[in-house]
């Protein structure tokens, strides 16, 4: 990817436990996050003057749901905070810059995009701007953004414990293929927390690898997604998605993703899902096929900037 874009690829939640609240209300989470190869694109233009203000113009399939230069885009709200980080001596030093947001992914779908994006707008801004922060700082800045900002910084499997904020390794991931299918109703985040059945569920027991599909399906299987139900209950739609990705050929898993109300299912290979996907399509539902991201997208010590 060339140092002026930078790709949000969709975060999928395999299992999702809430193991426990907090005293401020959000809720303690165990959960497994992959990427799929579905992503938005943000790509970064020079803007006239100086001062590090962000502008923000959105195209694609999703460009409807959102408003440029909106001062809550979690892209804009990325810039600023990078701009308070490093200070005002620093930020008028720092050249205006446009992103255009190419929406590739269904918004407050429970695929993270607008997280992918923020933790996207932070990489770009970096390179861009030329700055180096550490990992911690890093770290919190894309905590401040949302709880699924700091996965969405490295795009890499990983276990999420705390609110999302606490990050270890996932399993090695056996070879594998991804369908991902939304309904068109969005769905609120904080309403499904709300309505989830009171009590928690235990952390999960992972090996480090799984060999094969199967392996890790059957450990999947003893999982859940703790918020499934109640999304399901706000948005019956999402149970009609379920039924059709269980009937799918070829599909070892179905499963919601977050608070929803996108599901996804696993496959043999990019090719299965790919195959399947005629078979779920189905009115205006968005239909994803293919591979897991499995580059990654961690930021290098080098920093690439924009000409001066
Ligand atoms: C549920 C998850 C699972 O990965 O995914 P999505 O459905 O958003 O994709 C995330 O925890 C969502 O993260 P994110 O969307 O960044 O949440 P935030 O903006 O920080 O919080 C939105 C609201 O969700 C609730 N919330 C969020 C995270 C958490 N651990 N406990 C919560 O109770 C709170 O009501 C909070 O006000
Ligand atoms: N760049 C963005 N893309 C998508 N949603 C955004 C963005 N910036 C702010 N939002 C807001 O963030 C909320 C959550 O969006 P999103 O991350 O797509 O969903 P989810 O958290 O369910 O996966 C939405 O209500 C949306 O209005």
């Amino acid at each position: 990817m060339s140092p002026l874009r930078e790709l949000a690829h969709a975060k999928i939640n395999l299992y999702l436990h809430v193991t426990g609240r907090r005293d401020d209300g959000y809720h303690l989470l165990d959960s497994l996050a992959v990427f799929a190869g579905a992503a938005d694109e943000l790509r970064l233009e020079q803007g006239a003057g100086r001062g590090g203000h962000v502008g923000l113009r959105v195209e694609g399939t999703f460009a409807p749901g959102l408003r440029d230069d909106c001062a809550d885009n979690l892209i804009v709200r990325a810039g600023a905070l990078l701009r308070a980080h490093v200070g005002p001596d620093m930020a008028h030093r720092l050249p205006n810059v446009d992103i255009v947001l190419r929406k590739e992914l269904p918004v407050a779908s429970g695929i993270g995009g607008g997280s992918a994006d923020a933790a996207a707008a932070l990489r770009l801004l970096l390179k861009a701007w030329g700055l180096s922060i550490s990992r911690a700082d890093l770290m919190a800045l894309a905590t401040r953004l949302g709880a699924d900002v700091p996965v969405c910084l490295d795009q890499m499997p990983a276990r999420m414990e705390g609110i999302g904020e606490e990050l270890t390794p996932a399993p090695v991931l056996p070879p594998c293929g991804m369908m991902l299918v939304n309904c068109g109703q969005s769905v609120s985040t904080p309403q499904v927390f709300r309505s989830r059945a009171p009590g928690f569920t235990p952390r999960a027991g992972l090996p480090a690898r799984w060999s094969t599909l199967a392996d890790m399906v059957r450990d999947l299987s003893a999982q859940t997604n703790d918020l499934q139900d109640a999304a399901c209950a706000i948005c019956p739609e999402i149970t009609t998605v379920l039924d059709a990705l269980h009937a799918a050929p070829g599909c070892r898993l179905a499963r919601m993703s977050g608070s929803g109300a996108t599901c996804f299912a696993l496959f043999d290979s990019p090719e299965a899902a790919q195959a399947a996907a005629p078979a779920v399509r189905h009115g205006n539902w968005w239909v994803w096929a293919g591979d897991l991201c499995r580059t990654g997208a961690r930021l290098e010590p080098r920093a690439d900037s924009l000409p001066a």
